[in-house]
């Protein structure tokens, strides 16, 4: 029997919304308690240093507020290790940041960061935190994470998904297989594997078939979806369709 998958439903994109406005509305603190009550299993935020979209005080209300864990998404910075070990969220996802880029590009490099990152996850850690490295489905990251002691590690599924969207078969068939490589590699050596970054419906359904993953987050997707169906329908399509891609196995 494969154990259910949960379902962390990022708010991020809310409050880039928000923010195109400068005003308080919408309030993704409103979309997170929704989300919850729509059936996620948690929510997930990321403090960018730019605060192109959540905030200080978005997290301080998640992180207050919140019914279900929070998982923090944050740059290894000074300013994010302090804020982490005030609010002490449920989870500290260290995730690569760069001011000029999109969207995040690519894992953290966990191999060349090693001698920076070891006494920052040994903070988090202190303070609670269930720490997650936001990494590409590699041999190398995944046994650097092992080393750097930390639990989780989530992993980049933004190149598959591109790939997928873009029609290119074969470099979606290498980079899907590339996932479940690194996801039995990584549920191996006793770490628990989350997937995020692009997914959408169809991407999700058939990455709920790799049975290593027992997390996916998701957001920038389904905040589109919400606009033609409701964050609620949506999210509860996005259950359905990681159930039934389980279901499959
Ligand atoms: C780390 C990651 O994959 C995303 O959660 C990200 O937090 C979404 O926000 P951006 O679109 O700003 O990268
Ligand atoms: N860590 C990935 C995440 O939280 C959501 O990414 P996306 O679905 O907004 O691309």
């Amino acid at each position: 029997m494969t154990s259910r998958l949960r379902l962390g439903i990022n708010i991020d994109h809310v409050a880039t919304l928000r923010n195109a406005r400068g005003g308080a509305l919408p309030d993704p603190v409103r979309a997170a308690h929704l989300a919850i009550a729509a059936g996620a299993d948690g929510i997930t935020a990321h403090l960018r240093e730019d605060r192109r979209h959540i905030r200080d005080a978005d997290v301080e209300r998640l992180a207050t507020e919140l019914t279900k864990p929070l998982n923090f998404e944050m740059a290894t910075t000074d300013e994010m290790l302090a804020l982490a070990e005030r609010l002490k969220p449920h989870a500290a996802c260290l995730v690569p940041e760069k001011r000029e880029e999109r969207t995040t590009e690519g894992g953290l490099d966990v191999v060349g960061q090693q001698a920076m990152l070891a006494p920052r996850i040994e903070r988090l850690k202190a303070a609670g935190c269930r720490v997650s490295l936001f990494i590409e489905p590699d041999r190398a990251p995944i046994a650097m994470a092992v080393k750097l002691g930390a639990p989780v590690v989530e992993l980049h599924t933004g190149s598959w998904c591109h790939a997928v969207v873009a029609g290119e078969t074969d470099k979606a068939a290498s980079e899907f297989q590339r996932l479940a490589e690194g996801a039995a590699y990584a549920a191996s050596l006793g770490l628990e594997v989350h997937a995020g970054h692009g997914l959408d419906y169809e991407t999700a359904r058939q990455l709920a078939r790799v049975s290593d993953f027992v997390e996916f987050n998701i957001g920038h997707f389904l905040m589109g979806e919400a606009i033609f169906v409701g964050l609620d329908t949506a999210i509860r399509r996005m259950r359905l369709a990681m159930d039934d891609g389980r279901a499959a196995i």
